[in-house]
């Protein structure tokens, strides 16, 4: 199994040519070997930005600044949970969750197709394997995603909201899922809930200011993935009280 490497970002400026100003500027963040970071800001201050530059596909936009790792490649080293779930209407559940292996021309090994249908089961669909994606409710559409996200075994593991359609119970179940397949990959979550970046995060950046930049909260002592004590509802208010300030 692949272990996840450490990547230093450093973007100068982020700029889509559509836009005078850029969307980051003084932005700099570390992702920390095999852990999970967490990364919150406002609704359009460049989140989604980040994690497209990482996963190579920010062509239309202009970009200053570096990405570093211990000498390991970003390409081919990434599986990339996109906001919308990017499912292919044309192929079954079974087979979406198995995209990465089918586009790059390899037929399906009974033992990928076996992992395909453990990850189903774990994210509840396993019923579902040969139901296309348009019969699928839209926390059910993520939840494909999630698995197909799972099966790929890259190192560097980037996802945009991912349990954001689901409901708080499946959605703790597929955190905790998660956090326990991901162990031993470097995570950047991207998430608007403050109680999931506490839970899962070993660290957090809160995005500020316009354009944006990082600010990596303090006081995350303990290891995730944490319960919900008296700690970590201070840490919660930490992170509203800073993305309060951006809404002002
Ligand atoms: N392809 C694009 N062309 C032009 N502008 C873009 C493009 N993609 C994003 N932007 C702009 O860049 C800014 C940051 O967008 P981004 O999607 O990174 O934000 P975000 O923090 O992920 O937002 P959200 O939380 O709403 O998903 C926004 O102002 C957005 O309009």
């Amino acid at each position: 199994m692949s272990q996840g490497f450490a990547i230093s970002i450093q973007a100068d400026a982020l700029r889509y040519t559509t836009h005078a100003k850029p969307v980051l500027q003084d932005l700099v963040m570390q992702l920390p070997a095999q852990q999970w970071t967490c990364l919150l800001g406002r609704s359009g201050c460049g989140k989604t930005s980040i994690l497209r530059k990482l996963a190579g596909l920010l062509e239309e936009a202009q970009w200053q600044g570096k990405i570093e790792t211990d000498g390991q490649p970003l390409s081919g080293n990434i599986a990339y949970m996109a906001q919308q779930d990017l499912l292919l209407p044309w192929l079954s559940v079974l087979d979406n969750v198995c995209i990465a292996e089918r586009l790059q021309g390899r037929s399906l090994s009974q033992d990928l197709r076996d992992k395909a249908l453990l990850l189903l089961e774990k994210v509840g669909l396993k019923a579902y394997a040969n139901n296309y994606p348009h019969t699928l409710s839209g926390g059910m559409r993520q939840r494909v995603a999630l698995a197909r996200t799972l099966l790929q075994e890259r190192p560097i593991v980037l996802m945009d909201e991912p349990f954001s359609a689901l409901d708080a119970v499946t959605r703790h179940k597929l955190q905790s899922l998660s956090f326990e397949l991901l162990q031993g990959k470097t995570v950047l979550l991207v998430t608007h809930d403050p109680q999931e970046a506490v839970r899962l995060g070993h660290q957090i950046y809160v995005m500020e200011g316009s354009p944006a930049n990082a600010h990596l909260l303090a006081g995350l002592a303990s290891t995730p993935p944490r319960q919900l004590d008296e700690h970590s509802a201070a840490l919660q208010n930490d992170i509203l009280h800073r993305l309060g300030g951006e809404h002002v």
